[in-house]
Formats: C-alpha cells, structure tokens, sequence
C-alpha cells in the first residue's frame, strides 16, 4: 500500500516530465500500479484508515507522484460530496481529453496537491465539463462526459501527466482574479 514517504514531492524531475503510454495487454506491474493508486484513495477517504496510516486525504493519484512516469491515474470522488448523485470511479489509461466546454470552472477553496506540501492559494480555472477517453484495467475504451467537481479533478490528474501542477495555472497577478463567464463551486 502506498504511504506518504512513496509519494514524490516538488523538485522530484518526474513530476514535470511528459509521461509514456501504458501498452496492452497490461503488465503485472501495471496492473498492480493502478491498483494500489485506487487503494491509496480509498484508505485516505476512510477517517480511520488515514490517520492510522497518516495520509493526506486524496480524491485523485496520477503516477508521477509515486515515481511512475506512465499515462496512468485513478479518481474517486468522495461518496458525500455534492456529487453523490455521480460519485465517478475509475482508473484511467491513457486519458485522453477530447473536448473542452468554453465555460470554466473553479473551487472556491483552490486545490490542492500531494506532492505539493504547501497551500498555494488562488483559484485554478478549468473547463466546467470535459469529455475523456481513456482504457480501464482491461484495456476497454471508455469516453464519458464529466462536469464540475469529477471533471476538476480529472483534470487536476491528466495535468500530472503532461508535468502540470495546480499552481501553474493560477493567475499570477491576481490569484482570486473571477472573470464573469466562470462558475465557482465547493
Ligand atoms: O493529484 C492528486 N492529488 O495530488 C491528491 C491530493 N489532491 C486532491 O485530492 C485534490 C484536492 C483539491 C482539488 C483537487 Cl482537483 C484535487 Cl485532485
Ligand atoms: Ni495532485
């Protein structure tokens, strides 16, 4: 199981390189890599687990940030979110972003990174809904439509796949900067 010692943290290389496509069928590693990301956010969303096991809480793991630079990240929106009419669980491969809505999309409270062990306050502008394509474990295609808070987090982890981080994105003169067609939301 992966612990906060496994995650690779700012200044790590790995976390700003472009990552390589996973090949099917997939490797024992392979598997087992996007297998124990999923378990990481799974004990971290338990109360108990993860202060047993001294986790940052996570809804979202991308490779890189345990040291795998391959197109792989899992996503588990929290079950009590405002989006438990559409909690979203998947383990993407090669996720691949297909089309943006021009209407972006914040949190209010900002994000936040594992690899990052600092707050950078500001809002992240993002597109409210995206459409992804990526393969499950068994290398099926899948391509769903997501909005706000499960496509903010897809995002936030197909940008670790590409070597971008939260912060990269944050209006550098004005971090709380809203301009007029942007939804924000917690
Ligand atoms: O890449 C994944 N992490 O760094 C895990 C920790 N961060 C979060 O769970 C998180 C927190 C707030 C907003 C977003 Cl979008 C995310 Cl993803
Ligand atoms: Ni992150």
């Amino acid at each position: 199981m992966y612990l906060m010692k496994d995650i690779t943290r700012e200044g790590n290389p790995v976390l700003r390189n472009q990552t390589k496509p996973v090949k099917f069928p997939l490797s024992d590693e392979d598997r087992e890599l996007g297998e124990k990301m999923m378990k990481y956010l799974e004990v971290s969303q338990d109360p108990e687990l993860c202060k047993k096991y001294h986790l940052r809480a996570g809804v979202g793991l991308a490779a890189p940030q345990v040291g795998q630079s391959k197109s792989m990240a899992a996503v588990l929106t929290p079950p009590e979110g405002e989006d438990q009419k559409s909690p979203f669980k998947a383990i993407m491969i090669n996720p691949v972003i297909i089309s943006n809505s021009v209407q972006r999309g914040a949190l209010t409270e900002g994000e936040g990174c594992l690899s990052v062990d600092r707050d950078v306050p500001g809002f992240v502008p993002r597109a409210d809904r995206i459409t992804v394509k990526y393969q499950d474990l068994e290398g099926k295609e899948h391509k769903i439509r997501l909005k706000h808070y499960p496509a903010i987090i897809a995002q936030h982890e197909i940008d670790h796949l590409h070597g971008m981080l939260f912060y990269d994105h944050i209006n550098k003169n004005d971090p709380f900067s809203k301009t007029e067609d942007e939804v924000f939301f917690d």
